[in-house]
């Protein structure tokens, strides 16, 4: 193929500089295109065989002129292309130059400039286009004719090549068959058309080869309407490597600008240096480590470790780096303002075609804060929150290896559980802001005799532990010990001074326990000892507290058949109002009927199902079975009944819901409903009991205060709750009228209730006596065998319905006349003084013992007590002292031969003796005394009553 002539094409004209240089494309011609005479002038370095000047203005010096001396110097040809006007006269003399008027069409433009160029003409013939093949043959262009509607006549040699088509394939083909298809349309709708209407159309198009390869191509289509029926010239250059460089440019710009969006750090160094410069970072880079591209390119990556550089991780980057591998590392790194972080690297070497490193590239993102989540979830995982000591899952652990430890090599490892004296308390009256206080300051003390290689725990509440290895099982009661006197010191939260008594249980590896479970559950068991045998010390395991465990086991699982197989039975003891002898409710108490073993008591169950937590379930079918019985009995007898609740069960946070929803099931208002509470369960949850207790009695429910007085007893906490009933304990009226203390406590209960205005109801009243006592002490509700015993409720109603309502009488016959007890246990001496005193008109009543004279008191009303002092049972003195605690008006004589004189002082002191008078006594003068005893009683009464 001929070399191609370069033309400089100069225009002032764009639109004639535009077509002409299309037709100098067409003809074959490279072509330098210049719109102003600076810019042709800076083309003129070219090498140029021809120069065309267009679009002439008649300005001072023709532009034409201008070129003279490159055109003459070189010898380069001329072409002036001139409009309206005529070309330049100077310049035609010129040898070389010519000039044609525009607009002209290719065979004139080609003959024109063929003519000056080699005096050849590369388009002889204008006359006919098949003429001018071998002209369009050298052209690396494809250049063919068609017809206005598309079809193919001429193709030159590059278009078959380009098209793959074998010689004279081509002719008569559609040129839009070698389009793509959506490209079709549009050559044969628009393309064509818009060519004959302009006579040149230029686009972007491509088309396909014989073997299915597309080809990008610069299409300039002229219409030559004189060489009609093939009237349209078609030039494609192929523009694929140039598709190619602009892909290649676009993806170059789209990879930088990606890494410059990248928020992971990047940095290229160049490893053929041996100072392995940076020489590129990213924005990221900048943003994470502070350093701009001014600071960082040329120096090498190492700024970023400042002389941190013994970190273990670089020794391996090294190693890596190398092996030409890649790599993944954390190191210690430091922004430019001295910042430390934790920086994720990944390396890898850029190779060349020899494998040779090139390049380093490494990609970076601060972990910092991923390092500290990863920390503190760790810490999470095995450490507690509030105290920062290993938590229970650490502490197991610990135990485990512990107890490897011990059976390897012969030692022994203790786990002390540790469990805080009535926190529990504090919490409940402090809030529980300083009940977090305390524990950290519980933890911190407790670190602080910490040995090496010891674990504490919290455990979780108010429970630690510490897991030591031992020497000996005494070393761990000096750890006990230790713990004991560390938190014997009082702690001050605030203005507040606490005082925290610490309960531990012990247990040892490998004696007590082969894993950490059994050795946690043994110590658990030895804790539960301290606690229950009065807290604040400790103890170490033994199996038989293991027996204890077992059986707690045993019997919860016992009592959960026992609720499954409907073993319980509720029974009901009537309470009495004592004055009207009306029934005035009953209260609800579970029996177990066990199978095999027969009817089980509460107490020898209760406390079992209280530990293992089943009293839950059970409580809940009592509630239920309960609120049903009433809701029977409210419509006969019109009757409350009580249920006892324990304290795991108030301690739910939905009893209130629990207890609602057993009245609606039995479809009950509250107020036939009364809920039994000890004070301690109370007092155990200080705050959500006043919420719940206000809760229930919103519901109408009745709430009665169980046990009293065997508790805390304080007028402050009855007062804070809005209880309806305080119970007497039974112990207390046991012996309400032997013991002057239980006696002293009962009135006391009594008359506290009745200032508050509560009913006060007097447990177990099993004699008479009791009933008289309690009666004169105006305690106005009984409970108790007296009247009856916990029946099952249809022998309840049957009782109800035998016993007569009748109101309690005081058998305390009001005698009229005087009354006199004598108290000996020598039936003779009684006989004796009966018979002195029988003529005196006195109501005389005997009695051989201390007890059954005790028993007389309580049922008469007696005025004179003549009391021997050696009795078998209770010695006169003591006698007396009960008699004047419990009856105080009476009035007192010892009758004895007992004369040592400390005692004698000792007893007219205690029992507040009227007259003490020895064996043998003189008739008249025993008379005379008793006669001044009853006067003295008459007075006292008589002075007493006055003073009302
Ligand atoms: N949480 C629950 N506790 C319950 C329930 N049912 C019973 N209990 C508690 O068990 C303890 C023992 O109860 P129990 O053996 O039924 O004894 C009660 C009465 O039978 C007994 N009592 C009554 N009068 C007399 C008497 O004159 N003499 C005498 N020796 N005993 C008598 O007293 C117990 C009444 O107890 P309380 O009024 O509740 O204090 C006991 O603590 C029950 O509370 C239950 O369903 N849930």
């Amino acid at each position: 193929m001929a070399n191609i002539a370069t033309i400089l094409n100069i225009c002032s004209d764009p639109v004639q500089l535009q077509q002409s240089s299309q037709l100098l494309n067409l003809g074959g011609y490279k072509v330098l295109t210049a719109a102003s005479n600076e810019k042709a002038l800076q083309l003129c370095h070219h090498a140029i065989d021809a120069i065309i000047i267009g679009g002439l203005s008649n300005t001072k010096i023709p532009l034409c002129c201008t070129f003279q001396s490159k055109l003459n110097t070189q010898n380069i040809p001329l072409l002036l292309l001139h409009q309206k006007h005529q070309p330049c006269p100077l310049c035609l003399a010129h040898s070389r130059t010519a000039a044609l008027s525009w607009p002209c069409d290719l065979a004139s433009l080609m003959d024109a400039l063929g003519q000056l160029i080699n005096q050849q003409t590369p388009a002889a013939e204008h006359t006919s286009l098949p003429r001018q093949a071998a002209f369009f043959d050298q052209s690396n262009d494809l250049i063919c004719t068609l017809s206005a509607k598309g079809q193919l006549d001429y193709l030159n040699q590059a278009g078959y090549k380009l098209l793959g088509l074998k010689p004279n394939e081509a002719s008569g083909k559609m040129l839009s068959d070698f389009m793509p298809p959506d490209a079709q349309a549009a050559f044969n709708e628009s393309t064509l058309p818009q060519t004959l209407k302009n006579g040149i159309y230029s686009q972007e198009s491509s088309l396909f080869d014989a073997f299915g390869n597309q080809h990008p191509l610069w299409q300039t289509l002229i219409n030559q309407p004189e060489y009609s029926p093939f009237n349209i010239i078609l030039r494609a250059r192929d523009i694929s490597h140039q598709k190619h460089t602009e892909h290649e440019l676009q993806q170059q710009k789209l990879f930088h600008a990606a890494l410059e969006a990248l928020s992971l750090a990047v940095m290229i160094s160049d490893s053929k240096d041996k100072n392995h410069p940076v020489v590129y970072i990213n924005q990221a880079f900048s943003a994470i480590t502070g350093y701009s591209a001014k600071d960082v390119l040329g120096q090498n990556g190492r700024i970023l470790l400042r002389n941190k550089l013994d970190q273990p991780e670089l020794e391996i980057l090294r190693r890596t780096l190398r092996n030409r591998a890649c790599g993944h590392f954390v190191l210690e790194c430091f922004r430019k303002d001295g910042a430390r972080y934790a920086n994720e690297v990944f390396v890898s070497p850029l190779l060349d075609q020899q494998g040779e490193a090139t390049h380093y590239i490494s990609i970076f993102h601060d972990v910092s804060e991923r390092q500290r989540q990863e920390l503190q979830l760790a810490q999470l995982a095995t450490h507690d929150p509030l105290t920062g000591l290993a938590n229970r899952a650490l502490l197991n652990d610990r135990l485990a290896r512990a107890i490897t430890h011990s059976q390897r090599y012969n030692s022994i490892a203790a786990i002390l559980l540790i469990d805080l004296d009535r926190f529990k308390k504090v919490n409940d009256s402090l809030g529980h802001a300083i009940g977090d206080i305390l524990l950290k300051l519980v933890a911190s003390r407790l670190e602080s005799m910490m040995r090496a290689g010891d674990t504490i725990a919290r455990m979780g509440g108010d429970e630690f532990a510490i897991v030591s290895e031992l020497v000996n099982q005494e070393d761990a009661a000096t750890v006990a010990r230790k713990v004991q006197q560390m938190l014997s010191t009082p702690f001050h939260i605030g203005k507040t001074e606490l005082f925290i008594t610490p309960s531990i249980g012990i247990s040892f590896a490998p004696m007590d326990g082969a894993n950490a479970d059994s050795l946690l559950r043994r110590a658990d068991v030895a804790l539960y000892q301290v606690k229950e045998n009065g807290r604040n010390h400790f103890r170490f395991f033994s199996p038989e507290m293991n027996q204890r465990a077992s059986h707690i086991l045993e019997m919860e699982s016992a009592l959960r058949n026992a609720l499954q197989n409907k073993e319980f039975q509720l029974y009901y003891q009537p309470q009495i109002d004592l004055y009207s002898g009306e029934l005035i409710g009953a209260e609800a108490l579970i029996r177990w009927q066990h199978p095999e073993m027969g009817q089980i008591q509460p107490s020898q169950f209760i406390p079992f199902a209280e530990e293992s937590g089943i009293i839950i379930p059970i409580g809940e079918w009592v509630l239920n079975e309960a609120c049903i019985q009433a809701k029977k009995w409210q419509e006969q007898l019109s009757i409350p009944v009580t249920v006892n609740l324990s304290a795991l069960q108030f301690r739910q946070e939905n009893i209130v819901a629990i207890i609602t929803k057993a009245l609606n099931n039995a479809n009950l208002e509250g107020k036939w409903l009364e809920l039994e509470l000890t004070e301690s369960v109370v007092v155990q949850n200080l705050d959500a009991a006043i919420i719940y207790l206000k809760q229930l009695k919103q519901l109408g429910i009745s709430l009665a205060m169980d046990d009293f007085g065997t508790g805390y007893s304080s007028l402050g906490y009855l007062k804070q709750f809005p209880f309806n009933t305080l119970k007497i304990d039974r112990s207390f009226i046991q012996n309400v009228t032997t013991e002057p203390n239980d006696a002293l406590i009962a009135i006391a209960i009594i008359s506290m209730a009745h200032s508050l205005r509560l009913n006060v109801v007097a447990e177990g009243v099993e004699t008479e006596s009791q009933l008289n006592f309690l009666h004169r002490q105006n305690c106005d509700l009984i409970q108790g065998y007296y009247y009856s015993k916990p029946l099952p409720a249809d022998e309840f109603d049957t009782f109800i319905a035998n016993v007569k309502k009748q109101p309690f009488k005081n058998k305390i016959r009001e005698q009229n006349s005087r009354t006199l007890l004598i108290v000996d246990d020598e039936p003779d001496i009684l006989n004796a003084l009966k018979r002195l005193f029988r003529r005196s008109g006195y109501q005389i009543f005997t009695s051989t013992s201390a007890l059954d004279a005790l028993e007389l008191l309580a049922l008469n009303s007696i005025h004179v007590i003549i009391s021997d002092q050696r009795m078998p049972q209770m010695h006169g003195s003591e006698f007396l002292r009960r008699v004047r605690e419990l009856y105080p008006d009476t009035v007192r004589i010892m009758l004895t031969g007992y004369t040592e004189l400390n005692a004698l002082t000792n007893a007219i002191n205690s029992a507040g003796i009227y007259k003490f008078i020895t064996k043998p006594w003189e008739d008249e003068d025993l008379l005379e005394e008793v006669r001044h005893a009853f006067a003295y009683y008459e007075q006292t009464i008589k002075h007493k009553q006055g003073s009302f």
